[in-house]
């Protein structure tokens, strides 16, 4: 065997032992990408989900959950040990059929608009809270939150907001969140992803290189 770990059998098979296993591979011997290939198995991946991409990619998983025809919003609350303590996403009131309550926005009558009876991410990830409080958390959410939620953050305990989009930045509203997150010192931060893409494509998983 070499110093790699790598040992020339006669018949041009490529043999390493890793860890105690030998992995045998067709390639010959001294294929140099097998050879990296095999190695990188050994070492500590390095393209892993940072912590702030993982609850963001949860909170955008979560939104996919959403009926909203026209914006889906997905929440994501974290304790200090980066544990995940409430998910959520818009959504109508439990026992409130979402086949029966309006998905529009345009109707003239407000009763005939789901801004009438839609529960917000934000107020959903607090609802379904796995924790006896939520004091000192942080939210990951798409959208800058709104005054109504912004109300619920504060009062829940939240210290932190990290949103992907703040669209609605010119908006009364926001203002409004702004204004009364400054006063009780909940901090905001917009999210700059490390990942322009995060995909969990089914069909392209490979098993074989996992040991599962
Ligand atoms: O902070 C927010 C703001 C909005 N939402 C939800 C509420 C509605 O279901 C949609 C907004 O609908 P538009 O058609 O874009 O007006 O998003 C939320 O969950 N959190
Ligand atoms: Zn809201």
């Amino acid at each position: 065997m070499n110093t790699d770990g790598f040992e020339a059998s006669d018949d041009k098979t490529l043999n390493v032992t890793l860890n105690g296993l030998r992995i045998e591979d067709e390639a010959e011997a001294g294929d140099s990408n097998q050879a990296t290939k095999i190695r990188d198995l050994e070492k500590k991946r390095e393209d892993y989900l940072e912590w702030p991409e993982y609850f963001m990619a949860v909170a955008f998983l979560s939104a996919m959950r959403s009926k909203d025809p026209c914006t889906q919003v997905g929440a994501c609350i974290t304790d200090s040990n980066n544990r995940i303590v409430g998910v959520g996403y818009n959504g109508m009131p439990i026992g409130c059929s979402d086949e029966i309550l309006p998905w529009g926005k345009t109707s003239l009558k407000p009763l005939e608009t789901k801004y009438m009876y839609v529960c917000h991410a934000e107020m959903n990830a607090i609802m379904n809270k796995n924790s006896a409080d939520l004091k000192g958390c942080t939210l990951y959410v798409a959208l800058f939150p709104c005054n109504e939620c912004a109300k619920l953050i504060i009062q829940a305990g939240i210290k932190l907001v990290v949103y992907m989009s703040d669209k609605h930045k010119n908006k009364p509203s926001t203002e409004a969140s702004k204004l009364m997150f400054n006063m009780a010192g909940v901090k905001y931060q917009q999210f700059v992803p490390k990942k322009s893409k995060i995909v969990i494509d089914f069909e392209e998983i490979d098993w074989n290189n996992m040991s599962v």
